[in-house]
């Protein structure tokens, strides 16, 4: 008879010289401060979240104070199990999504009034947003080529993966013209992948074309981009007759993707300077129309629960894609219980929960991964002592639910 799987323990930030330590201690503060910094609050909202900034990190979790929030009810019942616990001592995946609402909650996001639905991160988004137009324009040009042409976007599916996962490290103030996109995918991007599984997820494709493909978004602006050509990507291939596109229902993580980043994404292609981006933003706005690429968000994208934790409804709703795409750190963490597995343990074991087939495209900033190899482990951490959390390091991991055997 099969074990029943036992999950570790997750990661806290009481976990001794840990980077969770270091995130709830350093980071999470820094964030706070940042967000009163670049924005233009009143006194009253900056006295908010001061206290927010002064509890962390041993400060008691509390309820949240955010009457009529339409989340409110969820969040309670989401913070009950760990009331009685610190910023340092819960889970570090609850304590990190708790921390983003209680910036909502300090600004008032949901309350009404001037701040309402305004999201405080704005600022640093559109700022990742602002070009090397040249990248722009290169990645516009390859995807134009390829609507043209679906034997050359089925080909090029190993290099839009590649490109999405690199996505998730680059933004486009970093990307410059001698990185061009179009570069991506050859020797040392994969020589930095510790799993490289595209030709299974490619394999697949192949054979349940043309399919439903699920995306979880991650953060807007330079990753959104490439993730908005791999969709253009799947499309002209024949892989995907629709791809959905799920976003964050509020802002998040600071960066985090929200139906609002990929219109102003969209517009700002449509009014780039150079031709090839507006193509681009015209043929993803007629797929919108078309109802081929569909964005949608969701309150449970910003829930502080592991995925194997989630309610029967997103999980059903999971079950009619053909294929999920999860892309980045936070939704792998979430994806694997952000627990301390031992980093050997089978991919395909811990996500085995999963209600579909499912590709991972992650940069690795945090001390959590399943599914390496002892001797690759060896190499990478003799090479780069900082691999686990520096964004250098990938992986594409591919996992493929067992058909249901007949009767
Ligand atoms: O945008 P991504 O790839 O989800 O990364 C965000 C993540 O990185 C971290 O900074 C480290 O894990 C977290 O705080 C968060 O999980």
């Amino acid at each position: 008879m099969e074990q029943p799987l036992c999950v570790p323990p997750p990661l806290r930030g009481t976990d001794p010289g840990s980077f969770a330590e270091r995130t709830v201690r350093e980071r999470w503060p820094r964030i706070v401060a940042q967000t009163i910094q670049v924005n233009d609050f009143p006194a009253s909202i900056n006295k908010r979240l001061r206290a927010l900034h002064d509890e962390l990190p041993d400060g008691p979790i509390r309820p949240l104070q955010d009457p009529g929030a339409p989340d409110l009810r969820l969040w309670n019942e989401w913070i009950a199990p760990y009331l009685g616990e610190t910023w340092a001592s819960a889970p570090w995946l609850f304590a990190e999504h708790y921390l983003y609402r209680r910036i909502l909650e300090a600004t008032g996001y949901f309350q009404p009034g001037p701040t309402h639905l305004l999201d405080p991160f704005r600022k640093q988004k559109t700022a990742a947003l602002d070009p090397s137009a040249e990248a722009v324009a290169m990645l516009a040009r390859a995807a134009n080529e390829r609507a043209t042409c679906p034997e050359q976007a089925r080909a090029h599916l190993p290099l839009l993966l590649l490109t999405s996962l690199w996505g998730n490290q680059i933004d486009l103030s970093m990307w410059s013209a001698d990185k061009a996109p179009r570069h991506l995918g050859t020797t040392r991007e994969t020589a930095h992948l510790l799993v490289n599984e595209t030709e299974a997820a490619h394999a697949h494709l192949e054979a349940i074309a043309p399919a439903r493909v699920d995306l979880l978004a991650d953060n807007a602006g330079f990753e959104l981009l490439c993730d908005l050509v791999l969709i253009d990507g799947l499309l002209a291939a024949g892989y995907a007759h629709t791809v959905v596109l799920h976003l964050k229902a509020h802002p998040t993580f600071v960066s985090d993707a929200l139906i609002a980043d990929v219109l102003e994404l969209l517009s700002r292609l449509a009014n780039a300077s150079d031709s090839a981006p507006r193509l681009l933003a015209k043929r993803l706005r007629s797929h919108i129309a078309a109802g081929h690429l569909q964005l949608t968000d969701s309150f449970i994208w910003n829930c502080p629960l592991p995925m194997r934790a989630f309610p029967a409804l997103p999980h059903a709703e999971l079950a009619r894609s053909d294929l999920v795409i999860a892309k980045g750190d936070a939704n792998y963490r979430r994806l694997v219980d952000d627990a301390h597995w031992p980093f050997t343990t089978p991919f395909a074991e811990v996500v085995s929960y999963f209600p579909a087939p499912l590709l991972v495209l992650r940069t690795l900033k945090a001390e959590v991964v399943v599914g390496l190899e002892e001797t690759r482990i060896g190499e990478v951490a003799s090479r780069d002592p900082e691999w686990l959390t520096n964004g250098h390091w990938g992986v594409i991991q591919f996992y493929c639910p067992p058909r249901p055997v007949s009767p």
